[in-house]
């Protein structure tokens, strides 16, 4: 029945579980304020053969699991975005000489960037989404790898780069959700945000 005119739709409040600025700035590009953001802490190792999208699923339940057990009263959105290169999974550089060898390894070729969304509901279930992009960069000379490097753009991104700066110049191919590259895939967050009556339909 839709709501009569004037009254104001019940919803839970919405948590982000996430620490990352670009998640926040991408939910606001579709009118989505979250009520509260709390970031968790989990470990983020991948486990002996893991790939990149078993990875993501873990992580981002994992999150929205941490985070529910703060705000159980909420729903709690979560995700994680990891760097595939077939089977290998391309993390947080540490340093800098583990970003030029992150780019050394992407350059010219083609690679996935895989986002899982995951949402915790204040009655216990969880929904998810599992998101794959396909991208390809040019091949990077020395020089390229050098500048991307002394950028530090880098820093605390998955694989070693933003694809909403700089890098994305070098991106010669993709296909796919671009906002699923820089963290959260707003088509499928917008499903799971309407699906638990949070977003009208
Ligand atoms: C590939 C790519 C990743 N990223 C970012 C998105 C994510 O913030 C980050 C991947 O790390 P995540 O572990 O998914 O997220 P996070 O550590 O930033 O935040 P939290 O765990 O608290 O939710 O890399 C970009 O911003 N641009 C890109 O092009």
């Amino acid at each position: 029945m839709p709501a009569s005119p004037g009254k104001v739709l019940e919803r839970p409040r919405l948590v982000l579980a996430s620490a990352s600025p670009r998640r926040l700035e991408l939910l606001a590009r579709i009118g989505v304020t979250p009520d509260d953001v709390r970031p968790t802490e989990i470990d983020e190792t991948p486990l002996k053969s893991e790939l990149p999208r078993s990875l993501a699923i873990r992580l981002a339940a994992g999150k929205a699991l941490a985070g529910a057990s703060l705000t159980p009263d909420a729903l709690v959105l979560a995700a994680d975005t990891v760097v595939g290169l077939g089977r290998r999974v391309l993390g947080k550089p540490a340093d800098e000489a583990e970003a030029a060898r992150f780019l050394g390894l992407l350059s010219g070729r083609r690679h996935r960037v895989i986002t899982a969304v995951c949402l915790a509901h204040p009655e216990g279930q969880r929904t998810a989404r599992l998101v794959t992009t396909v991208l390809a960069f040019q091949r990077l000379t020395q020089a390229q790898i050098e500048d991307h490097v002394a950028s530090g753009e880098w820093r605390g991104v998955a694989g070693g780069y933003q694809i909403q700066r700089r890098a994305e110049m070098y991106v010669r191919f993709l296909s796919g959700s671009h906002s699923n590259v820089v963290g959260l895939p707003l088509f499928e967050t917008a499903q799971l945000l309407r699906g638990a009556g949070w977003l009208r339909p």
